[in-house]
């Protein structure tokens, strides 16, 4: 069982409360101007990676009593918990285990007395087997053609994180395939995929963990629709879809050879299931030997997290950090910022890992939490941000955490590119920190010989107060392996803050109502008849809805 310590009762908490009454007034140019050797003392590396956490609004007595908070709410015994395959996702009573899924040292786990790591190597082995065949050419469609198209179809978990993955190693990519991707139930999605694709050498993979989501199945009815347009025989429909489901039953249902299923188990979240047999269309794209080495690089993070000591564990720093803002700042956002133009999705992704995750309102005893939970996450890559929405992080009365992200080297050294890139992503966060005084905006503009009255009526705009805090993680490059041990730091960041914050992060009830309701309209949009039986607003939209249609 998990600890169930409200966060708040902590003595840490009530110290953290005091101390940010103090730290609210100090100025990070002045911690800097303090102490030359900030930098050092505020960063960490994992293998090529950097994280450097001192530019943000904290000292080492912060970092104290952050540390202290997490060890009064459990959090050692939460993480020995999850690695050793506890049933920690108590509303679904399921264990936690994606750690098992990238387990190259195959120590056993065990889930209700049985070995998950022998399931695990087998799928592992069914997927390098058929990624191979496919990228070879050697898995034929029903005209005896190579496949050279993959279509996964899924949402949410089962979409976010092959997307994530196969535009992030992009220079990776297999030279013969091509892969798209459907999750939306909006015809649009499916109808732009096919108009793309050949029916002979495109394979349909349909992802979904449960294989009962609305917007997954009809989007794969549509599918087999289509291509039996095109095939006429369903004896072709094995060559061109696999499954990929914990619901054997469903998937033959849908008349998907067993054969052709890539299982995975309940002990696997959605939203944490990429490195499972979802991350099937991510071996056929990149291939197998750099999915493997996704796996390894967050294999390494999994071991450094359960074994380093919080005060140098990244994952650990980063969440209580994030703890920092949300919870004594009244940070409600945080932003992810990728200098990187592959990880354009990174965090559309984490929207789902951290939001899905928790936002929660019920703590692990069943009460309603008297504090924050989870963050808002956003953000887009840079330098496109800075076109966009930079002007509120940088003058805005709202407190934006920010992570900035970026590759050292990047895989296409076109021009002065990258250095122009870097040059922003070293500049911006330096700028958020130090802001710009009064006294400077006056040198500037009376050395660019403005008026006396321009300057008067101009200069307050032009001001910047600063002490706005960031992550710097900076990576020698974006490889299969640095992008997985980065995964896996944001997966247990949002881990010990889920754990910190006493909610139980691994289940996901929100996401249910919605759907009922859902359930409950679509047979009353299909007729003509006036709607009268919900509050006026819906009735009032769903007949105009049908008047727009008459
Ligand atoms: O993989 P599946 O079972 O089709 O679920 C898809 C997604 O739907 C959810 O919103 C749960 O309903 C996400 O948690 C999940 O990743």
């Amino acid at each position: 069982m998990l600890p169930t310590i409200n966060p708040t009762t902590t003595q840490a908490w009530k110290k953290l409360e005091a101390h940010y009454e103090q730290m609210q007034a100090q100025h990070l140019k002045d911690l800097f101007q303090q102490d030359p050797k900030r930098f050092e003392k505020l960063s960490l590396t994992f293998e090529d990676i950097l994280i450097d956490f001192s530019k943000n609004r904290v000292t080492q007595e912060t970092m104290q009593l952050l540390l202290q908070l997490a060890q009064e709410t459990g959090l050692q015994e939460a993480i020995d918990g999850m690695f050793s395959g506890e049933k920690i996702n108590f509303t679904e009573d399921r264990a936690v285990l994606h750690v098992a899924l990238r387990n190259s040292s195959n120590s056993p786990i065990m889930v209700d007395g049985k070995d998950v790591m022998l399931d695990v190597n087998r799928v592992l082995d069914q997927m390098k087997a058929f990624s191979e065949q496919v990228i070879s050419g050697g898995w034929k469609g029903y005209t005896g053609k190579p496949i050279t198209t993959i279509v996964n179809i899924g949402i949410g978990g089962s979409d976010l994180g092959p997307v994530m993955v196969t535009e992030a190693l992009k220079p990776y990519q297999q030279p013969n395939i091509t892969t798209y991707f459907v999750s939306n139930v909006d015809g649009t999605h499916i109808a732009e995929t096919l108009k793309k694709v050949d029916a002979e050498t495109t394979l349909f993979m349909i992802a979904s963990k449960t294989f009962t989501t609305q917007e997954t199945m009809t989007n794969a009815h549509s599918a087999r629709t289509w291509f039996l347009e095109n095939a006429k025989d369903e004896e072709h429909i094995k060559k061109h879809f696999v499954a990929i489901s914990t619901n054997t039953k469903a998937v033959s249902a849908f008349g998907i050879d067993p054969q052709n299923m890539f299982e995975f188990w309940d002990w696997v979240g959605g939203r944490y299931s990429l490195w499972s047999a979802i991350g099937l269309s991510i071996c056929c794209t990149i291939g197998f030997e750099n999915f493997r080495a996704l796996l390894d690089g967050a294999h390494a993070m999994d071991q450094h997290f359960q074994k380093t000591p919080f005060e140098k564990n990244a994952p650990v720093i980063l969440a209580l950090l994030g703890i920092w803002y949300n919870n004594f700042f009244s940070a409600e956002a945080h932003a992810l910022l990728p200098y990187d133009q592959y990880m354009h999705r990174f965090a559309a992704y984490f929207q789902q890992g951290d939001m899905e995750s928790n936002g929660k309102s019920v703590d692990r005893n069943s009460q309603p939490v008297n504090y924050q939970t989870g963050p808002i996450i956003w953000g887009e890559p840079g330098t496109n941000g800075q076109h966009a929405f930079y002007q509120l992080i940088h003058q805005g009365t709202k407190l934006i955490p920010c992570d900035f992200l970026a590759p050292a080297v990047t895989h296409n050294p076109l021009s002065d590119h990258h250095p122009k890139l870097m040059a922003n992503f070293f500049a911006q966060t330096e700028a958020l920190m130090n802001g710009k005084t009064e006294e400077e905006v006056l040198k500037e503009m009376q050395a660019a010989n403005l008026s006396e009255e321009e300057i008067k009526s101009l200069k307050d705009f032009k001001v910047f107060e600063g002490n706005r805090p960031t992550n710097s993680i900076l990576f020698k490059q974006l490889t299969p392996r640095t992008l997985g041990a980065l995964l896996a730091m944001y997966e247990h960041k949002i881990f010990v803050q889920g754990i910190i914050w006493n909610i139980y992060s691994f289940d996901q009830w929100g996401v249910e109502l919605g759907k009922q309701l859902a359930s409950k309209i679509l047979p009353e949009l299909l007729n003509e008849e006036p709607v009268t039986s919900h509050d006026s607003s819906t009735n009032g939209l769903i007949n105009q809805f049908k008047a727009f249609r008459s």
